[in-house]
Order: structure tokens, then C-alpha cells, then sequence
């Protein structure tokens, strides 16, 4: 799946306007991500912790639930963000949701603040991820 170089922009820009709204008074680490939808809408989400840090949603699942919680079931492709040395790398929980929802070929645009990129896929992000499939 490949999408125009602007709709990436667009991804990038939506993404790090996220980082202002991120709550991270535990971590001061923000993280903002931004999901394309199959039928052109863009979900975008922050970190949100907890004084309880388990409880903390990560960028990533923000916008998942976000699209999922409107009725949103398919996606094309997702851009997250952070103020990182290189791209940022999503959690294993993420991995795991983005399994769940995302087919296994949807492209995952890793970057920063300071430009550095890496795409990468679903599949490559979590291999083997457990799926309902699976259960007999
Ligand atoms: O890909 C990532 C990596 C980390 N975090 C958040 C979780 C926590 O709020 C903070 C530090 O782990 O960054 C995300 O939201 N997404
Ligand atoms: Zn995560």
C-alpha cells in the first residue's frame, strides 16, 4: 500500500500537533501519532498517563481507540512521533493492538522531531503477533 508523499505530510503534521496535547506530567515525554483511515479520515492521538502508570495509553493506542471507538474498523496507515535520538519505537502493547486492528502489510511511518524516518509494517513491528485465529 503506498500513499501520496502530501497525505505522509499531512500524517507527520498531524502527529506532532499531538505532542502539545500529550499529558505527561510523570514521563515529560510526549508521543503523538496519527491514523489514516481506508476511507480518507485521520484519527490522531497522545500519550495519556496515570498516576498509577500502568494505566497509561500510549500515543499509538489513543488513535486506534479513538477510530475504533467511531466505528472505524480499517485503516491504511499510521505516522507516530517523539522526541527520540532516532524513531521512536512503539511499545509491545501497541505492537499488539496494532495486530489486532491493522492488517499485517499497513505501512508504520517511525520518525521524530528531528526528521529521522523508518517505515516499517505491522507484521515486521510484531511477527507471530497472537490473533483470535488462533484460538481453536
Ligand atoms: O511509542 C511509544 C512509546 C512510548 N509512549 C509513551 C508511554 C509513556 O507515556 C511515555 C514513556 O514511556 O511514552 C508512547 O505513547 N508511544
Ligand atoms: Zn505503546
Amino acid at each position: 500500500m503506498h500513499i501520496e508523499e502530501q497525505k505522509v505530510e499531512d500524517l507527520i503534521q498531524k502527529a506532532t500537533d499531538m505532542l502539545d496535547k500529550a499529558y505527561v506530567p510523570y514521563s515529560k515525554f510526549p508521543v503523538g501519532a496519527a491514523l489514516l483511515t481506508k476511507e480518507g479520515e485521520v484519527f490522531s492521538g497522545c500519550n495519556i498517563e496515570n498516576a498509577s502508570f500502568g494505566l497509561t495509553n500510549c500515543a499509538e493506542r489513543t488513535a486506534i481507540f479513538k477510530a475504533v471507538s467511531e466505528g472505524k474498523k480499517e485503516f491504511e496507515y499510521l505516522v507516530v512521533t517523539g522526541d527520540t535520538d532516532g524513531p521512536i519505537s512503539p511499545c509491545g502493547a501497541c505492537r499488539q493492538v496494532l495486530a489486532e486492528f491493522c492488517g499485517p502489510d499497513m505501512p508504520v511511518l517511525l520518525t521524530n522531531n528531528k526528521g529521522n524516518k523508518q517505515i516499517t509494517t505491522v507484521s515486521e513491528l510484531l511477527p507471530g503477533a497472537f490473533k483470535s485465529e488462533d484460538m481453536v
